[in-house]
């Protein structure tokens, strides 16, 4: 099996032929495991996402094609078939009759843009400007250089990735936040109680934030200690409490994705597999000129506790 390449720039343009499809189906019907399969495509130069998703629906439509009754026992055909990291529910606001507004228990809030690949929703008039100022002056006293999880032990610290300031309130922590909460928990329909208390995090010009997954990886060996106070993170609200004069944006490069930092307005996203098949890669760019002040609020499987 040869990949077109396994050049980055290139790799973006990868192509399932149909010459791939029939060597994973030939693999799974000679008993290789999924997780093989898609580590020799990967070796072959395949990125993984295209792999995934390539592995996913040639044997979904193999299976489908299979007219005998299925077996008793999942063929290793079948685990083939199965999404490699499996999927969960999602914080969602209620968008089906494609509204314009949404109402969040005490405000009207406007949908300015829906994705559904990534999963992203951009809200304009979230919060009024009263509540951003009173959210940065509330936190100001407290703000200190950003730390970002480290995942091998579970901790913190601070490092590069991220070049802002911030702080996290408690839930709760204060009417501010309290009412916040509710209206975040009645926009997306998840429960206040899945969610971690607001982050606050200020740019100043040239700061960022790498773009980079909220989830935490499976793989690391500081994820479980993580994942006790409440499992997975699968959905964030990003809310930008000013507007910076130029930059600052929040950037999803999977999509070639750019929502303009505008005071009040929020940005969601949510993913239904700690995975990069999710396409949230996100990421705060550059602030090029003025300032940028943010809120963070991610949201749990669970009760975070
Ligand atoms: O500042 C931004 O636009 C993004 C912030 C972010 O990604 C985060 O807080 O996890
Ligand atoms: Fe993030």
């Amino acid at each position: 099996m040869a990949a077109s390449t396994s050049n980055g720039q290139q790799a973006a343009q990868q192509v399932v032929t149909p010459q791939l499809r029939q060597w994973i189906i030939a693999q799974a019907e000679a008993g290789c495991r999924p997780e093989d399969v898609l580590a020799a495509m990967q070796t072959a130069g395949w990125k993984e996402d295209v792999a995934i998703r390539a592995l996913e629906d040639t044997m979904a439509q193999h299976l489908a094609s299979q007219s005998a009754p299925a077996p008793a026992q999942p063929t290793q055909a079948a685990r083939a078939a199965e999404p490699v990291v499996q999927a969960t529910a999602v914080p969602e606001p209620a968008l089906s009759g494609e509204p314009t507004v949404l109402w969040a228990g005490d405000r009207q809030v406007q949908v300015l843009l829906t994705c559904k690949l990534p999963r992203v929703v951009v809200f304009g008039n979230f919060m009024s400007d009263e509540e951003c100022d009173q959210l940065v002056a509330l936190a100001t006293p407290r703000m200190a250089r950003s730390e970002t999880v480290v995942n091998l032990t579970g901790g913190s610290e601070v490092n590069d990735v991220r070049t802002s300031d911030g702080m996290f309130f408690q839930r709760a922590e204060n009417e501010l936040c309290e009412r916040i909460e509710r209206r975040i928990a009645a926009l997306v329909n998840w429960p206040v109680e899945n969610g971690e208390g607001l982050q606050i995090l200020h740019y100043r010009p040239g700061a960022q934030y790498e773009p980079h997954y909220d989830y935490f990886d499976p793989s690391h060996p500081g994820t479980a200690t993580i994942l006790a106070r409440g499992g997975q993170r699968v959905g964030t609200l990003v809310m930008y409490l000013n507007t910076p004069e130029a930059g600052g944006g929040t950037t999803f490069p999977d999509a070639g994705l750019y929502v303009a930092p505008r005071k009040g307005n929020a940005v969601f996203f949510s993913y239904d597999r700690p995975h990069s098949t999710t396409r949230t890669l996100h990421g705060g760019a550059p602030v090029i000129a003025g300032e940028k002040w943010v809120a963070t609020k991610w949201m749990r499987q669970g009760e975070f506790i």
